[in-house]
């Protein structure tokens, strides 16, 4: 066994790596440890390389929706593979970045699985380590799913290191992965086609936005069915057949490629979190608002593996593990701020989301003025040729404060960043109002949809 650790953190993720950084730098005895090349899902898996890829399907999108106004995009097509080694320019180089700089603070940097065997112990690969304290960032895998041949599905992993892309692609579920792979995909040449159990996909966002979107992914190609079980999925001759079931209408829908877009659990399976004593689910470890395992004082988790109020994106794992480690060095109970956090499902083009939704809103007792704006006929779409786009802010009638926004338009995922800083400091839509943008930018935009 080697010597007293102060902190050992599992997962070199967007969590991990800011609590470590922060403790090294503190002066602390910190190691990390990871399974995979450093970086998690957000630099390696997911949100980076996600949007290299969206910026190929961006440019298809913009040339089409200017034809006839100057711009032919003629024969204009998505190179995959070289798309691909774009990418891949990008995520080659981040576990070295990432592990120099982890050094650079002092932190020991360890590879391999961690395993808990005791409420101080652990062992990577082996090799036992002892720590005062542990933070889990481990971050989120698939969900596991339980349909006859599940195991035939690729995952978003998978997909973002496709070689080629198939025609027929078929994502199971109605989420985030779905609906920016799918407006990937179409983009790129493919018949996309998302599948989805619930009767409104994409939950988390406002429902009237959410419908806009889906009708402009119906006019690229991008097919929904709502209300719809997959039952099985078999393989003949590298193609699938997908066994789907709708009420008591069962039918099959035959695809090159099916993607697991299905949801994702907390990555826990593998630690052995019982031998430390420490309580979790699904959705992540249990723990205090401060982010103290319930159960178990030595430990501390953030970011995707933790069970909090927070959502599982990378702003929530970086301010959960920054609080983790300030908590842990302090020997305090601060609590992360999740106000004004904004939220986009990086389609093309974007919906995006901050605060309240206005169902959120009304059950919670706020008298809500909803200004809904049809913004497809603004200059700033005029200028690119789009006609699909819309906000809809919620303002509190009491005291004219901001509860929340919703956009769906071209660039709005940077439009949403000023609503979350209202939000964050409590400003009314009079003083957001009062703000003067660059213009003509879109950001000018935003005193109109006040
Ligand atoms: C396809 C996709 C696209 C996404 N796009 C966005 C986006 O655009 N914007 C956004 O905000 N969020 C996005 N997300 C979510 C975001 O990536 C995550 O919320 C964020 O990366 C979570 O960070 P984390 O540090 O908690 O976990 P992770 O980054 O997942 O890191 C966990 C690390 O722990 C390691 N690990 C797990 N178990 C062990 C073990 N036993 N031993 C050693 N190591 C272990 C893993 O290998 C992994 O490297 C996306 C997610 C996916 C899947
Ligand atoms: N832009 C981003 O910020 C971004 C992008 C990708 C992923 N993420 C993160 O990753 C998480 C996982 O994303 P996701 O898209 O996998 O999940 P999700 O939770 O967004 O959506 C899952 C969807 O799958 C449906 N579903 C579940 N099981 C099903 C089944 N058996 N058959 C049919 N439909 C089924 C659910 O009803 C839901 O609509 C997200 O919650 C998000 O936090 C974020």
């Amino acid at each position: 066994m080697s010597e007293n650790y102060d902190l050992i953190v599992i997962g070199a993720g967007m969590a991990g790596v800011a609590a470590a950084n922060k403790c090294g730098a503190a002066g602390w005895r910190v190691a990390i440890v990871d399974a995979l090349p450093y970086g998690g899902t957000c630099a390696l898996r997911g949100c980076d390389p996600k949007k290299i890829l969206r910026r190929g399907a961006e440019i298809i999108d913009s040339a089409r929706l200017m034809q006839g106004k100057g711009i032919d995009p003629g024969d204009l097509s998505i190179n995959w593979a070289d798309l691909m080694a774009h990418k891949r320019g990008f995520t080659d180089p981040v576990p070295d970045k990432m592990e120099k700089g982890l050094l650079g603070n002092g932190v020991e940097t360890l590879h391999g699985a961690a395993r808990f065997t005791g409420s101080n112990t652990l062992e990577v690969d082996g090799t036992a380590y002892r720590s005062e304290r542990f933070l889990v960032a481990a971050g989120a895998m698939p969900r596991p799913l339980s349909f006859t041949g599940a195991d035939l599905a690729i995952d978003s992993t998978d997909f973002l290191n496709l070689e080629a892309l198939p025609k027929r692609v078929l994502f199971i579920g109605g989420g985030f992965v779905s609906f920016e792979f799918a407006h990937i995909a179409a983009r790129a040449g493919a018949n996309p086609i998302i599948v989805d159990r619930g009767a409104r996909p994409l939950r988390g966002f406002d429902p009237d936005l959410v419908e806009m979107l889906i009708e402009r992914g119906t006019g690229i190609g991008v097919d929904l069915m709502r209300e719809t079980e997959i039952v099985s999925v078999a393989e003949t001759n590298g193609a699938f057949t997908v066994e789907v079931k709708s009420g008591d209408q069962t039918w099959t829908v035959e695809t090159d490629l099916v993607v697991h877009g299905a949801g994702r659990v907390a990555a826990l399976a593998d630690l052995n979190l019982e031998a430390a004593g420490v309580d979790y689910s699904d959705k992540g470890i249990v723990v205090a608002p401060h982010l103290q395992s319930t159960t178990s004082s030595a430990v501390y988790a953030a970011g995707d593996s933790a069970d909090t109020d927070g959502m599982p994106l990378t702003p929530v794992a970086v301010i959960e593990g920054k609080v983790a480690a300030s908590n842990m060095l302090k020997d305090a109970q601060a609590v992360p701020d999740y106000a004004g956090i904004p939220t986009a499902v990086f389609t093309v083009p974007e919906v995006a989301r901050v605060g309240m939704l206005e169902s959120e809103a009304k059950d919670a007792g706020h008298d809500v003025d909803v200004r809904f704006t049809d913004t497809g006929g603004w200059y700033s779409n005029y200028r690119i040729g789009e006609t699909s786009a819309a906000a809809k802010v919620l303002v509190d009638k009491s005291n004219g404060k901001i509860l929340g926004a919703h956009l769906f338009g071209p660039e709005y995922g940077e439009l949403i960043n000023f609503f979350g800083l209202a939000i964050k400091l409590g400003l009314t839509a009079k003083q957001l109002r009062s703000m003067t943008a660059a213009y003509p930018s879109v950001g000018s935009d935003l005193g109109s949809l006040l």
